[in-house]
């Protein structure tokens, strides 16, 4: 796959199946449209997601969202959602990016998908041109869970009451973050739970706040470990979001190294204690309820 940053570095000599939107998280609704492309994609024509970039509150960073797509397609461009893009008519749009730049022969988009200034375009306006400018258009269904529509909202809103089975299912992929292990003021250790502190990357969100099972992949191999998604308030009024993990049958100096945290179940909410006292108490029965959890759930080599 070929990673392109905004459009104008785009050049192939191939006509184009494309298909656009934020592409935040590549849920299970985002991978119909891109499974489509590819289904295009071939001999003369190649398959290109154009992502609009957001920066904010992600489900994914550019990083995960290159890893997942690269092998799958053939283009990947991330587009920044400036100015220039969110005041260019719809119409113009069609012209100078569409046909102009992407030499789109099929467009695939969803249903609601709208672009463009004041969002003005939409499948049918895409329907309108496509004789003009010589494409097809695939208006894909909207992809469900139940009776609601898959979105990366609905992802979001998911993870924000530590719904990680849910935010799983919607995704079709686990929920995971990945960052270099930061030194803390090692108070875990005195506490008797040394913790590994990782701060997420590049905006992307933290489920609720609060403390979870989850699997730590470390040089290569996975342990099962319990950590708390947030800001700890009991020992500081930083406000600074961390996953601090405590892993299990883990030995060794993990600082600096890069981790992997794949979320798996909620347990209970971050607390404010009183005293740090009741935090060791309190982080001693996680300690327990994570021992059960992975008894109950056998780490599978992955
Ligand atoms: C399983 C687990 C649960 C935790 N729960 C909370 C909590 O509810 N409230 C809180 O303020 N800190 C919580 N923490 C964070 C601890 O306060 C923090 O790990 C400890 O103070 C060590 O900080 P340090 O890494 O800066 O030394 C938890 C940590 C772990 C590993
Ligand atoms: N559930 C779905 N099934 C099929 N296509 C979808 C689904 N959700 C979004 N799409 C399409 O995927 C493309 C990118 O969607 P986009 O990421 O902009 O929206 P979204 O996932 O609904 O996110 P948000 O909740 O932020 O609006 C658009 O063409 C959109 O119509």
């Amino acid at each position: 796959m070929q990673y392109i940053k905004g459009i104008d570095a785009f050049r192939e000599g191939k006509r184009t199946a494309v298909t656009l939107g934020k592409f935040d998280g590549l849920h299970r609704g985002h991978q119909k449209l891109i499974e489509k492309i590819c289904s295009y994609a071939g001999n003369d024509c190649v398959s290109v997601v154009c992502a609009f970039d957001m920066q904010r509150n992600c489900l994914m960073t550019k990083e995960e969202r290159k890893k997942l797509l690269d092998g799958k397609v053939d283009y990947l461009i991330d587009y920044p959602f400036t100015g220039d893009l969110m005041t260019m008519e719809a119409e113009r749009f069609i012209q100078k990016i569409l046909y102009e730049k992407l030499h789109a022969a099929h467009i695939v988009v969803g249903s609601d998908f709208s672009f463009g200034y004041r969002k003005r375009g939409d499948h049918q306006m895409l329907e309108r041109y496509a004789q003009k400018y010589d494409y097809t258009v695939d208006v894909v269904e909207k992809a469900r869970l139940g009776d609601r529509e898959i979105s990366s909202t609905y992802v979001r809103e998911a993870l924000s009451h530590g719904n990680i089975r849910l935010a799983q299912e919607l995704l079709g992929y686990p929920y995971e973050m990945t960052g270099i292990v930061e030194h803390g003021r090692e108070l875990g250790r005195t506490l008797g739970f040394p913790t590994m502190n990782v701060a997420p990357q590049d905006g992307k969100i933290l489920p609720r706040y609060g403390v979870y099972a989850c699997r730590v992949l470390i040089d290569g191999k996975w342990y099962g470990g319990v950590g708390n998604a947030g800001v700890k308030p009991t020992v500081t009024q930083e406000q600074r979001e961390l996953f601090e993990v405590y892993v299990y049958d883990y030995e060794g100096d993990a600082y600096g190294k890069y981790i992997t945290i794949r979320f798996l179940e909620f347990e209970r909410p971050e607390t404010r204690f009183d005293s740090v006292k009741e935090l060791r108490a309190c982080v001693m029965q996680d300690m327990r309820y994570g021992e059960e959890y992975f008894r109950e759930h056998p780490l599978k080599k992955s």
